[in-house]
């Protein structure tokens, strides 16, 4: 497993990694997150002993990288996946790779078929396309088995068909019982990828926890219902005191609500319903929920302001007051139109 004691990296008045305290494990994939500029490559390289921590320590299976008797067979890497010699065919590049750092010439061969490379090990890799190059990196980070993987945005410049091919690649890692550590910015693929999130921002420790959890956490799960009946539903919501928002789309959204009893509660009034919907929020908005004040460079626009007009969410009739408007903010930022019941 990979530890992290109280983790700092700075670099002048930068504080680019602030105290991080985690343990990726064994036999799940575990997806590390920030915003840009949060310090995911500055801690990656410190697990590889590639940046000297300022303060606090990093063990590889109980050890500081440069420690290891034999480090490409304990981890395997991906951070920058051009760090090759271009003038190199793909063959020799991994046999350089093999031969210093001892390890057999046949496991070149078996990790440029395991990632797809075996038709063109002779080309030279300057001629390489993106999605080429990963896979090289690919193969030189899996080139001594190891039992730990560290991907540095294994999914860049790979096209579908490459993206799905590395995700059953990391899952396969994992379960055969290896450490498979990785960072992206593509959410949607980081939701089917992962197990475990650690998310950081600012260099801090923001969450370490079930993919599961992590979302349920930090959004909430909501219903949506349309009916070609909108006005009567709109009345029957708002007189069982309903608190629903009209999305640009003209749906209803119900936050926490229970679909069950909306569905119940629009057959009684002899609603049609086209939709009826239970959600859970994205990875994304979870991510955007909780980093939200972590973001170091902000876009500036027009949207970014909130757009006057209507409350967004009807008051309560029992007490009046107004709900927690979880991810305004967030519709807002995206100018998504809402309309009060
Ligand atoms: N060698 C360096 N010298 C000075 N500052 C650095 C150096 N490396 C990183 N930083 C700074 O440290 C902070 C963390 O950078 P880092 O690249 O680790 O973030 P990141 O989460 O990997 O970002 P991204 O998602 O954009 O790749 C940033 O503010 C960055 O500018």
């Amino acid at each position: 497993m990979i530890e992290l004691e109280e983790l700092t990296k700075r670099f002048g008045d930068t504080l680019a990694v602030d105290r991080l305290t985690f343990v990726v494990r064994p036999g799940v994939v575990t997806g590390f997150l920030g915003p840009n500029g949060a310090g995911k490559s500055t801690t990656m390289r410190m697990m590889l002993g590639l940046d000297r921590p300022t303060s606090g320590d990093v063990r590889i299976d109980g050890r500081p990288y440069a420690e290891l008797r034999d480090p490409l067979k304990s981890v395997g890497a991906l951070l920058d996946a051009r760090s090759w010699h271009g003038g190199r065919s793909a063959y020799n590049h991994l046999l350089c790779l093999a031969q210093s750092n001892g390890l057999p010439r046949q496991r070149v061969a078996e990790v440029l078929e395991t990632v797809g490379l075996g038709a063109v090990a002779a080309k030279r890799a300057k001629g390489f396309s993106l999605g080429m190059g990963q896979r090289l990196g690919i193969a030189s980070a899996l080139l001594g088995d190891p039992r730990i993987l560290l991907f540095d945005e294994p999914v860049n410049g790979l096209d579908p068909e490459g993206i799905h091919w590395i995700r059953h690649l990391m899952q396969k890692l994992a379960a055969e019982g290896r450490t498979v550590f990785v960072s992206s910015h593509l959410m949607s693929e980081m939701a089917l990828t992962a197990e475990h999130l650690i998310v950081i921002g600012q260099g801090r420790l923001l969450a370490d926890t079930s993919m599961a959890a992590f979302i349920a956490g930090n959004s909430r799960s909501f219903v949506q219902l349309r009916s070609p009946d909108h006005e009567r539903l709109r009345e029957v919501l708002r007189d069982a005191g309903v608190t629903a928002v009209v999305t640009a789309d003209g749906s209803f959204r119900v936050d926490a609500g229970d679909p069950a009893k909306l569905g119940e509660l629009a057959a009684e009034h002899r609603i049609v319903l086209h939709e009826l919907t239970g959600r859970q929020a994205s990875l994304e908005e979870a991510f955007m929920q909780l980093t939200a004040g972590s973001v170091e460079y902000h876009a500036h626009d027009a949207g970014a302001e909130p757009p006057p007009g209507p409350e967004v969410f009807a008051p309560d009739p029992a007490t009046g007051r107004r709900p927690p408007a979880w991810g305004e903010d967030w519709r807002r930022r995206r100018g998504n139109d809402t309309e009060g019941v």
